[in-house]
């Protein structure tokens, strides 16, 4: 079947597009301090990225050894999104080489899309504040749909909703989380391997690993190739 959409280039934000794990532990920091915890150094809470705020906070009080009734997360879910939507973009940047890859896949046809597990209004205030929102055709956070990574339905509808086809899309991401998404989704995968993981990006079968975003063109189009075939 030929399909005549343009390629889909989706993303992944936090550890792939953005390096944002000063600003979600900072806030997650302060949540920690206005329970009297000790806050976590960012190099040892960065892993816990990747699967919302909601998770963060669980894995954030985990770490420092106390329980959470679920309705208590609730509150500080809702106190941790107030302080991380004001202070979303203080630390946070793009990581090397993500402007001049997103501006030579546009110009080279291919459509963007964003999806991440950060609610999608702060997924937009982010990528707003970061001066690429404008690239993107979707943009589509946890709550956009009523399904989210690693449901492969949250991949398959951002690819929709930005005018493409997800036999012609690709998935760029950092975590287990987006390459299970993607497998399942049976839509190739890149992986970076600077982002927010526990175990290597490689050993969790990524189509291909880039090092730097500089490498993203070649690679997009090596694991398309066969699609077009
Ligand atoms: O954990 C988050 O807030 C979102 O993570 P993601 O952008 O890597 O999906
Ligand atoms: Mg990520």
């Amino acid at each position: 079947m030929a399909i005549h959409t343009p390629p889909v280039a989706v993303f992944d934000l936090d550890g792939t597009l953005a390096d944002t794990a000063v600003d979600l532990v900072g806030t997650l920091n302060v949540i920690l301090d206005r329970e009297g915890l000790a806050p976590l150094p960012v190099d040892d809470a960065r892993d816990m990225i990747g699967a919302g705020a909601r998770a963060l906070i669980q894995r954030g009080f985990e770490a420092a050894g106390k329980e959470l009734a679920p309705a208590y997360l609730d509150d500080l879910f809702r106190q941790f999104m107030v302080h991380y939507g004001e202070n979303i973009c203080v630390k946070t940047r793009l990581f090397p080489g993500v402007r001049t890859a997103l501006r030579r896949l546009d110009a080279a046809g291919f459509i963007l899309a964003v999806c991440t597990n950060k609610v999608e209004e702060h997924s937009v205030k982010l990528l707003d504040a970061l001066g690429v929102s404008h690239l993107f055709a979707a943009n589509c956070g946890r709550d956009t749909f009523p399904y989210f990574k690693p449901d492969p339905r949250h991949l398959t509808m951002t690819v929709e909703r930005a005018g493409g086809h997800p036999g012609r899309a690709v998935m760029i991401g950092d975590s287990r989380t987006d390459i299970v998404t993607a497998q399942n989704a049976r839509i190739p995968c890149i992986a970076v391997p600077f982002g927010y993981t526990d175990v290597p990006v490689q050993e969790l079968g990524p189509d291909l690993v880039i090092e730097h975003f500089d490498e993203l063109f070649a690679a997009v189009e090596n694991v398309l190739k066969p699609m077009a075939a």
